[in-house]
């Protein structure tokens, strides 16, 4: 017997969350949870705005296609949409067992542009040293003596950047003369520097700085492949779909020599720790990019470990459908 449940959250943002053009004031999505003999399975399916292709409305419909045909014990195909085959995938592997409960629960610390807030996490941090500090907000010149500030002050740390694709080739090179020459190897990539491929590659290929792909992975065209200066995938599994299709973009890298680093697109703390999940199982090697629990006001659900934001239970939430 195969039991469905839909349900709605809408969970408050800190205040000044901005994505690309629009500020996000609550985090919106979907929860399944599916059970069968005594077992039972959940996953968020949250497109996030100005990022996914598709809309919640969108994605909803598709979940309800889905589940219509998986409580009827029909074969259950795999949603085009990635958020939605994202989360139907780790319903499923909960559900089946193949998504294993082990999390990897390190995350890169992210810093917007203060870089003594990151001193202080990164002082507490255990084992590896990693940041991420988005750059291409300010001026190049600022960006470039912040890379310089925090990876001098912090002899072991690593960095990765992440430029969004905000930067002419110009500019590009600008940031780069301003890091010191001996810095640019802990420099682990900088992701998307510039507004083409090309381009980017260039920079690469002229500053002697890594690079790692994010919204190129997500275009159709894209295929991993071993390049000079490409030491990077970024997969953010909403964007990019089930765990079966970013498990296998993981294994290209891998055998491409490359790292793939399992990253947020701001889940709730149910999907989050399902990435981490992914992440201990398929990316062992590599601390995940997950540290975006803290724009949120509260948790869902599920509580990832040492977080003091509230957790809203399951029974605060609206009821899509249920079967
Ligand atoms: O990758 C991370 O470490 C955190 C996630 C992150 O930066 C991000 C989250 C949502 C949308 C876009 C991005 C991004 O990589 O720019
Ligand atoms: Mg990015």
């Amino acid at each position: 017997m195969r039991k469905v449940e839909l349900y709605r959250f809408s969970l408050p943002m800190e205040a000044g969350v901005i994505l690309r053009n629009q500020r996000l004031k609550t985090r919106d999505g979907l929860l399944v949870c599916l059970t069968e003999n005594g077992k039972q399975g959940w996953g968020e399916i949250s497109p996030l705005p100005e990022f996914s292709e598709e809309t919640l409305e969108e994605a909803e419909a598709s979940t309800l296609g889905w589940l219509h045909s998986w409580v009827n014990g029909e074969q259950a195909f795999e949603s085009a949409l990635p958020s939605v085959a994202f989360g139907l995938s780790c319903a499923l592997g909960e559900l089946s067992g193949f998504l294993p409960q082990k999390a990897d629960y390190r995350k890169a610390p992210l810093c917007n542009g203060d870089p003594d807030e990151l001193f202080a996490v990164l002082g507490a941090m255990p084992g590896e040293k990693v940041a991420k500090v988005k750059v291409g907000l300010y001026e190049a010149v600022r960006d470039g003596m912040i890379v310089n500030l925090l990876l001098e002050a912090i002899p072991d740390l690593k960095l990765r950047l992440d430029a969004n694709r905000s930067w002419a080739r110009a500019k590009a090179d600008g940031f780069a003369k301003y890091v010191q020459p001996q810095f640019r190897d802990r420099i682990q990539f900088l992701e998307e520097p510039c507004k083409t491929r090309d381009e980017s590659r260039d920079f690469s290929r002229e500053t002697g700085i890594a690079i790692a792909w994010d919204e190129s992975v997500r275009e159709a065209d894209f295929v991993v492949e071993a390049e000079p200066g490409v030491a990077a995938i970024v997969i953010k599994p909403t964007l990019v779909g089930s765990i079966q299709r970013c498990h296998m973009l993981i294994e290209q890298a891998h055998k491409a020599g490359m790292m793939a680093v399992i990253s947020s697109s701001i889940e709730s703390s149910l999907g989050l720790t399902q990435l981490a999940r992914m992440a201990a199982w398929l990316t062992p090697d590599t601390i995940p990019g997950l540290d975006t629990l803290s724009l949120m006001q509260s948790q869902l659900v599920r509580p990832w470990p040492d977080s003091e934001l509230p957790v809203l239970d399951v029974d605060a939430l609206e009821v899509v459908w249920r079967r």
